[in-house]
C-alpha cells in the first residue's frame, strides 16, 4: 500500500472527535469514512492514487497505520464504511460493477499475528464481498475420464479473469504433464492426514484408492483474487461440500456411455490398465449417485464437447443470457459521494439519492448481510451478499433481483 492518504484527524485530535456515538455507526466527508469499534476508531480514505486505513486507538489516544494484507480495493474517492460486527467493516465504493463495489476490512488480527510473529501493528486484510450467485463457487463432479478437466480448462481458457481453479490435495503421483500446485498439490498421505486433523480441509475423500482433498485455503486463495472458484471433486466431496457452509452450483458431468467413458480413458492414456479397470469400476457407482442424490443442481451429457460446454456456459449465465448476470445489480452501483449508509438489523441501506424515473428510481441499494459466514482466521471468505433494490418504501416490499 502507498501513503495513506489524510484523514481527517484533525477533527478527531481537536476534540471534535468521535462522529459516532455507537459501535456500528459511520460518518462520510469527502472521501473519508470512520467506523468505530469497541475503543478503536477506523478511519478509511479514498482518493484517487489510493485507499488507505488509519486507526485511533481511544485508550491510548494513539494513532497507527495498520499492517494492510489481501489485495486492496481500486482507489476512488466516493466510499462508505460500516462495522457490521467487532470484527468486519463492510466498505462499498464507487465502481464500475457490482463486483469491484462491495469489500470488507477484516480487523480479526488474532490468527495473523499468531502466524506471522515479527509483525508488531496492528493488521487489517481487504478481502470483496461476494455478489449473489454470479459468485458462487461451481463444483463439478462426474466419473473419471468423462470430462471434467476438459471443460474446466475450456472455461479458464475462454474467462481467464473469471474463474479460478481450487487446487486439491492428493496422495496419487504425479502424471507426467501435471504440475505440483497447478494440478494438484501432491502430497505423501501421512501429512495430508495430520492436515486433516488439523482442520485444514473443507472436504476430503478416498477416490480409486488415494486420499484427495479441498484445503479452505485453495477455495480461499480463488476469492482473494476477485474470481469464481471451480471444484473438481468426486461425489464424496460434492456431498460434503453440500452440508458446508459453502455455498455453491453443484454440477454432475455424464458420459453418453460406458462405452464412450471407457474409450475415452483408455486414449488418454494417462492410467494402467488396473486402473482403468477401478475407475471403470467405481463410475458405475458415482453416475448412480450422481444422478439420483439429489446433490446436483444439473446434470450434463458430455456426448458432443462443444454443445456440452455450450450447456455449462448457459447455466453459468456466460453466454449473453441473464442467468447469473441478473443475481448482481444490474449496471453496477453508482454511488454518488453524498449518499447515505445505515444499518438495520442484518440489511445494510444506501441510499443513493432522490428518486428519478425508470432506471434512476432504484435510488436505495439493500445490502443483506445475514449470510456472511465466517472463514478461516485471519482472511475473510464464504460471503454470500447480495444486493437488493427497493423502490421507495424503504425496507417493506423490498424485491430482491432475481
Ligand atoms: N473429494 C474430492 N475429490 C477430488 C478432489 N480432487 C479431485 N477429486 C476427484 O478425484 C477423482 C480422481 O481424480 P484424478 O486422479 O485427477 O483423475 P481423473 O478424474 O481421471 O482426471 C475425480 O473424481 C476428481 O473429481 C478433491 O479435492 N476432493
Ligand atoms: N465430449 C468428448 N468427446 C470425446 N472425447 C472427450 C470429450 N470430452 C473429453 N474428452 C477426452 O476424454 C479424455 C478424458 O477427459 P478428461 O477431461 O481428462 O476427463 P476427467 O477430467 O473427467 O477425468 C481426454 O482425453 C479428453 O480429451
Amino acid at each position: 500500500m502507498g501513503e495513506a492518504p489524510a484523514f481527517i484527524v484533525d477533527d478527531l485530535q481537536n476534540g471534535n472527535g468521535f462522529p459516532i456515538s455507537n459501535g456500528f455507526g459511520l460518518k462520510s466527508k469527502a472521501g473519508e469514512t470512520t467506523t468505530i469499534i469497541g475503543d478503536k476508531t477506523y478511519l478509511i480514505a479514498g482518493s484517487d492514487e489510493s485507499i488507505g486505513v488509519k486507526i485511533y486507538d481511544k485508550s491510548t489516544g494513539k494513532w497507527t497505520i495498520p499492517t494492510v494484507l489481501g489485495k486492496e480495493p481500486k482507489p476512488c474517492k466516493g466510499h462508505s464504511a460500516v462495522a457490521i460486527n467487532e470484527d468486519r467493516i463492510l466498505v462499498i465504493k464507487k465502481g464500475a460493477t457490482p463486483d469491484d463495489c462491495i469489500w470488507f476490512l477484516e480487523v480479526d488480527t488474532q490468527y495473523v499475528r499468531e502466524q506471522k510473529k515479527t509483525v508488531e501493528t496492528e493488521i487489517v486484510a481487504w478481502s470483496k464481498g461476494v455478489i449473489g450467485n454470479a459468485q458462487k463457487p461451481v463444483v463439478i463432479s462426474g466419473p473419471s475420464g468423462v470430462g471434467k478437466g476438459t471443460l474446466i480448462s475450456l472455461l479458464m481458457k475462454e474467462f481467464p479473469s473469471m474463474f479460478g481453479f481450487s487446487v486439491s490435495h492428493t496422495t496419487r503421483k504425479p502424471r507426467d504433464m501435471e504440475k505440483d500446485g497447478v494440478h494438484y498439490h501432491f502430497t505423501e498421505r501421512s501429512v495430508m492426514e495430520k492436515e486433516i486433523k488439523d482442520g485444514k480441509f473443507l472436504e476430503f475423500a478416498s477416490v480409486h484408492g488415494n486420499l484427495y482433498g479441498t484445503s479452505i485455503e485453495a477455495v480461499e486463495v480463488v476469492a482473494d483474487d476477485g474470481k469464481r472458484c471451480i471444484l473438481d471433486i468426486d461425489v464424496q466431496g460434492a456431498r460434503s461440500v453440500r452440508a458446508s457452509s459453502l455455498e455453491a452450483i453443484f454440477i454432475f458431468i455424464c458420459p453418453p456411455s460406458m462405452e464412450q467413458l471407457e474409450e475415452r480413458l483408455r486414449a488418454r492414456g494417462t492410467e494402467t490398465e488396473e486402473q482403468i479397470l477401478k475407475r471403470l469400476c467405481n463410475a458405475k457407482a458415482e453416475i448412480e449417485q450422481g444422478t439420483s442424490s439429489g446433490i446436483f443442481d444439473h446434470i450434463l451429457y458430455n456426448d458432443k464437447l462443444d454443445e456440452c460446454y455450450k450447456t455449462l456456459k448457459k447455466l453459468l449465465g456466460l453466454d449473453g443470457s441473464t442467468v447469473a448476470n441478473s443475481q448482481t445489480a444490474p449496471g453496477g452501483i453508482d454511488l454518488p459521494v453524498d449518499h447515505s449508509v445505515s444499518k438495520i438489523d442484518n440489511k445494510i441501506l444506501i441510499n443513493c439519492g432522490t428518486p428519478g424515473s425508470g432506471e434512476a428510481s432504484k435510488n436505495l441499494i439493500v445490502l443483506d448481510v445475514s449470510s456472511l459466514k465466517e472463514g478461516a482466521p485471519g482472511r475473510t471468505r464464504g460471503l454470500d451478499v447480495y444486493t437488493v433494490y427497493s423502490f421507495s418504501d424503504g425496507l417493506n416490499g423490498i424485491n430482491k433481483l432475481s
